[in-house]
C-alpha cells in the first residue's frame, strides 16, 4: 500500500515536499508559541518591560497563521491537480477501451469509478501522505527530546507505543478490506441508476417505480452496511492513540515516581518526561488515523486499476498518408470470416460478401442470423478469428502508419455508420450533423442535410440546424431521427456507408423518403444496408442472405426469390409483401 501511494505521488512529489516542509514549520511556530508566552508572563509578573516579549509572540501567531494557510493550500492545489491528471488520464483510457469489455462491465460502475474512487484516491494522496509524515516526524522529535531526558523511560514508552502501532495496523487491514467493500457497493449503486435513469420511460410503462426503488435501496442498503462496518472499525482504531499515550503517561509517572524516590532521577526531569509524552497525543492521534485511511486506498486503487487494465485500442490519430485504394477493387470484401463473441462459440462462420462501388447491397436473414455482428466486424468493434475483410482492396495492417500505429482510425474514416436506433447525442442538430466531421465547411452540411432529405425537418424546427435535439434526440421523431443518423454518416463522405434500417414501422412517405435517400446516397458511396423492408431489398442491385452466420445466397431479388426457398419464406414472412397467393 505504501509502495502505491508513492507511484501515485509521481510527478506530484516536490510540491507534497515543499506541503510537508510547511506544515512541518507551522508545527514548529506552534511549538515555539509557549516558549514565547512563558517568557512573557515571566516578564509581568517581574515587571520588567514586555514589549518585545509580546511582539515575538504576536509573530509567532501571525507566521503560524500564514505558512499553515500556504501548507493547506498548497496540499489542497498538489490534490485537485492530482484528481484532473487521474480523471482525464482514466477518461482517455475509458474512451478507448476495447468493445468486448463494455459486454461485461457495467457503464455507472465505470463511471464510479472516475469519480468516487478517484476522490479516495486524492484524500490519501494528500491529506494523509502530508499528515503522515509530518505527524511521525513530530513524533520522532518528541521522542529524541525523550531518550535525551531519561533513556529508560523513554524505552518504556516506545514498547507501549508500538504493541498499539500494530494493534492499530492488525484493524486497519480490515478497515481496507471494508473499504473496498464499501467501494464495490457504490460502483453497485452507480450502475443500477444509470440503468434505470437510461430506462425510464420503459420503467414508467411497467410501472417498476417501486421495484427498481427495492432494487435502488437493495445496493444502498449494501454500500451501508459496509460503510457501517468500516465506521465501527475507524472507531476502534482513533481512540487508541489516546488510550496508548495515557496508559505511558501513568507508567512513566509510576515507574518515574519510584525513580525519583530512589534517588536515579531528578522531580525536573521527571515533569520534563510527562510534558513530552502529554505532547505526542495529538501527532500520534492524526499519524494513527492516517494509517487507518492509507488502507482505506487500496479498494479505490485496485478498482482504478482494474479499468486501467482493461484492453484499450492504439490512441494514435490516423496516420496522414493512408495508401490510396487499389485500383478496381470492391469498396468492400469480406472473405471466409469467422468469429465468435466467446470462445468455442461461433457466431459468423466462413461469411463472404462482396459490395461493389456504388452498389447498393441489401444484407438478409431470419433474425440471430449475424447480420449486426457482421457490420461489428466491419467497423472493427471485435476482432475476427480468421478470414479477411477489405475496404478498398486493402486490409486494416495496410492502413498503419508509422510504428504500425493509426491503423484503426484510418479505417473507421472510410466507413460512414447508421445505426438502427439512430441514436442521438445531447446538443444542437448542428453539432450532432458535424459529429463524425468538425471542421467540415458550411456547404458540406447543406450537402448532407439534402442528401439524407433532411432539409424538410431543419426548416420546421424553430431554430432550425441550432435547435437543441434534447437528451438521445427526444425532441425529434424517429424517422427525423433516421435521417439526422444518415446525414451525420454521410458528412465526412466515407467510401462505404453501412446502415442498420430501424425495423420499427415507418410511414409510407418516410418509407419511400428513405428509397429516395438511398438512391442518391448510392451516387456518393458503396451502400450496404441490413434491410428489413422490402422495398430496400427490391431497390438493392443484390442481396445477401445469411442463415446461421453464413453466406447462404447472394444475387438479385428475383434470383433469389427463384432458386432460395428460405428467401421465400423470409420474404413471405414480411408484412411489407403480400403472401404469394397459394393454390387453389
Ligand atoms: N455482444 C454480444 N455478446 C454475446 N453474444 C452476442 C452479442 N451480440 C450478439 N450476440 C449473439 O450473436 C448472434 C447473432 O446476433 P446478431 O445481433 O448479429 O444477429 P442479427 O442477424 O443482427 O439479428 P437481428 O436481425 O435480430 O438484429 C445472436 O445469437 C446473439 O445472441
Amino acid at each position: 500500500m505504501f509502495r502505491r501511494l508513492w507511484e501515485m505521488t509521481e510527478g506530484h512529489r516536490k510540491a507534497l515536499g515543499g506541503a510537508l516542509l510547511l506544515t512541518l514549520a507551522a508545527a514548529g511556530l506552534g511549538i515555539a508559541q509557549p516558549l514565547a508566552a512563558q517568557a512573557l508572563v515571566d516578564a509581568l509578573t517581574a515587571g520588567q518591560p514586555a514589549r518585545s516579549s509580546a511582539a515575538v509572540l504576536v509573530t509567532l501567531l501571525l507566521a503560524q497563521a500564514a505558512v499553515g494557510g500556504s501548507a493547506y493550500y498548497l496540499l489542497e492545489r498538489t490534490g485537485e491537480r492530482f484528481t484532473r491528471r487521474l480523471r482525464t488520464g482514466l477518461f482517455a483510457h475509458l474512451l478507448r477501451i476495447e468493445i468486448p469489455v463494455f459486454d461485461r462491465m457495467r457503464v455507472g460502475d465505470l463511471l464510479s469509478r472516475a469519480s468516487t474512487d478517484v476522490l479516495v484516491l486524492q484524500e490519501a494522496m494528500t491529506q494523509v501522505c502530508v499528515q503522515l509524515a509530518a505527524n511521525l516526524i513530530v513524533v520522532a522529535a518528541v521522542a529524541t527530546a525523550l531518550f535525551l531526558t531519561d533513556p529508560l523511560l523513554m524505552g518504556l514508552v516506545t514498547g507501549m507505543l508500538l504493541a498499539d502501532a500494530l494493534l492499530v495496523a492488525r484493524i486497519s487491514v480490515r478497515v481496507g478490506h471494508a473499504s473496498t467493500r464499501f467501494q464495490a457497493a457504490v460502483g453497485r449503486i452507480a450502475a443500477e441508476a444509470e440503468r434505470v435513469l437510461g430506462s425510464l420511460r420503459t420503467v414508467r410503462a411497467y410501472r417498476a417505480e417501486e421495484r427498481e426503488l427495492r432494487a435502488l435501496a437493495d445496493a444502498a442498503d449494501e454500500a451501508y452496511a459496509a460503510g457501517l462496518h468500516r465506521v465501527r472499525l475507524t472507531a476502534a482504531v482513533n481512540p487508541l492513540a489516546e488510550v496508548a499515550v495515557r496508559s505511558a503517561f501513568l507508567l512513566v509517572l509510576l515507574v518515574g515516581t519510584v525513580r525519583v524516590s530512589q534517588g536515579n532521577l531528578s522531580p525536573g526531569a521527571l515533569v520534563a518526561v510527562l510534558l513530552y509524552v502529554s505532547q505526542l497525543a495529538f501527532p500520534l492521534g492524526q499519524a494513527i488515523e492516517s494509517i487507518a485511511a492509507v488502507y482505506k486506498l487500496k479498494g479505490a486503487a485496485d478498482r482504478v486499476q482494474e479499468v486501467y487494465a482493461c484492453p484499450a485500442e492504439d490512441a494514435a490519430p490516423a496516420a496522414p498518408d493512408v495508401p490510396a485504394a487499389v485500383s478496381g477493387a470492391p469498396a468492400l470484401e469480406i472473405r471466409d470470416l469467422a468469429f465468435g463473441y466467446s470462445a468455442h462459440t461461433p457466431v459468423l462462420h466462413n461469411l463472404t460478401l462482396t459490395v461493389p462501388r456504388h452498389a447498393l447491397v441489401a444484407l438478409v436473414g431470419r433474425s440471430g442470423s449475424g447480420k449486426s455482428t457482421a457490420f461489428a466486424l466491419v467497423n472493427r468493434f471485435y476482432q475476427p478469428w480468421s478470414g479477411s475483410i477489405r475496404i478498398d482492396g486493402r486490409e486494416l495492417a495496410d492502413l498503419a502508419g508509422p510504428q504500425g500505429r493509426g491503423a484503426l482510425p484510418a479505417w473507421r474514416s472510410r466507413i460512414g455508420w447508421v445505426e438502427q436506433d439512430c441514436p442521438v447525442l445531447h446538443g444542437t442538430l448542428r453539432e450532432n450533423l458535424l459529429y463524425g466531421a468538425p471542421d467540415a465547411p458550411e456547404a458540406e452540411l447543406w450537402r448532407a442535410v439534402d442528401l439524407a432529405g433532411l432539409q424538410g425537418t431543419v426548416d420546421r424546427l424553430p431554430d432550425g440546424l441550432d435547435t437543441e435535439v434534447g437528451e438521445r434526440g427526444s425532441r425529434l421523431s424517429g424517422g427525423e431521427r433516421q435521417r439526422v443518423a444518415i446525414a451525420r454518416a454521410v458528412l465526412p463522405r466515407p467510401r462505404l456507408l453501412l446502415m442498420d434500417e430501424p425495423t420499427a414501422h415507418l410511414d409510407p412517405a418516410s418509407e419511400s423518403a428513405l428509397t429516395t435517400s438511398l438512391g442518391r446516397l448510392r451516387r456518393e458511396c458503396a451502400l450496404l444496408v441490413i434491410a428489413h423492408r422490402m422495398s430496400t431489398v427490391q431497390a438493392a442491385d443484390s442481396v445477401v442472405l445469411l442463415d446461421g452466420g453464413r453466406t447462404l445466397a447472394s444475387g438479385t431479388y428475383h434470383e433469389l426469390l427463384q432458386s432460395r426457398p428460405e428467401f421465400r419464406r423470409l420474404v413471405g414472412r414480411s408484412a411489407s409483401v403480400p403472401e404469394p397467393p397459394g393454390p387453389g
